[in-house]
């Protein structure tokens, strides 16, 4: 049997996120760990962040996303957020730097309980988004769906904050629009080898947008923190507004905006908030699992008899 590791159910401004400690050992959390958390309503999430032993010198911890269909993702803006909280309650420290698939990301718990991430440099070549065609100005791509003299959305600014994003601009709320319908064809559009996150924004002055995303192998969520980045830097690209916005994330049930900034030097900082809501231990191989706030037996009813702290 494999040795429960510790785990905390959080949310970064409603996205649901788990974050694993995987720290001194070499296995990871697999596909079919993560299929069956997904499974459970008390553990349903978006992503999980599993923390890792460092593998870069400067660095305090590797981190693996995965989304909840299983698949693997190379950023998670809310997760990194959740990441801060726990290892600053574990650890005092105010300050981290994490490794990812995507690259160096360093990140800040402020005074006020807000954590801001350098999400890094966005990325606007085609190839490197990646879409199918070619396209010189990814910041408007011929892209449509709906009547095809009448579409519903249409030309999205395309980019990567090291996942996919496609940023549809939209002229009315981004709730009043069928995203669970359009959500799946976009993701899986063939402009998208790699699929994508689909965000409806809003502009709603020169520094505000009001998004809502539909979060590629995990699909519609409360909240997408790489996507406000990329609905950030997508605005300031179109000239839509300035490189400072605020972010209403209008599926959030935390009526609390994210920051971001596009800075000069071109990396892209993600201010907002994490919240810890219970911790457990789980089986990283196949995802059973015990809160730390019931009795063993709720584990066992669950059919779960592996779920025994070691
Ligand atoms: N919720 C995340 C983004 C998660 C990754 C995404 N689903 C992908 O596969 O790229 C965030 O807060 O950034």
């Amino acid at each position: 049997m494999t040795e429960l590791v510790e785990f905390a159910r959080m949310n970064g401004l409603g996205n649901k996120i788990l974050v694993v400690d995987m720290r001194g050992r070499a296995d990871k959390v697999t596909p079919q760990a993560a299929i069956a958390l997904n499974a459970d309503p008390a553990t349903q999430f978006d992503q999980i962040m599993a923390i890792h032993d460092p593998k870069a010198q400067g660095t305090d911890a590797w981190i693996d996303i995965l989304n909840s269909d299983g698949t693997m993702a190379q950023a998670c803006g809310n997760g990194t957020r959740c990441v801060v909280q726990a290892l600053s309650s574990e650890t005092g420290r105010k300050t981290f730097t994490f490794q990812t698939v995507a690259g160096i990301l360093n990140a800040v718990e402020h005074e006020d309980g807000t954590i801001s991430v350098d999400m890094g440099k966005p990325v606007f070549e085609w190839d490197r988004i990646p879409l199918a065609e070619e396209f010189f100005d990814t910041s408007r791509i011929e892209l449509q769906i709906g009547p095809i003299d009448a579409p519903i959305l249409h030309s999205p600014s395309a980019m990567s904050m090291g996942n996919p994003h496609a940023i549809f601009w939209v002229d009315r709320d981004p709730m009043s629009f069928d995203l669970e319908l359009f959500g799946p064809l976009l993701e899986n559009h063939p402009m998208f080898p790699e699929k994508a996150n689909i965000t409806l924004a809003q502009v709603t002055s020169k520094s505000s947008l009001r998004t809502r995303t539909w979060e590629r192998g995990a699909g519609l969520t409360l909240a997408c923190g790489s996507a406000a980045c990329a609905a950030a830097v997508s605005a300031a690209r179109t000239g839509r507004t300035g490189r400072m916005v605020t972010i209403d994330v209008a599926s959030s049930p935390i009526r609390q905006p994210l920051v971001i900034e596009w800075r000069d030097d071109d990396h892209v900082v993600m201010t907002g908030p994490a919240e810890w809501e219970w911790s457990g231990k789980v089986d990283p191989t196949i995802g059973t699992f015990i809160r730390d706030d019931e009795p063993e037996a709720n584990a066992i009813q669950r059919g779960e008899p592996e779920a025994r702290v070691n």
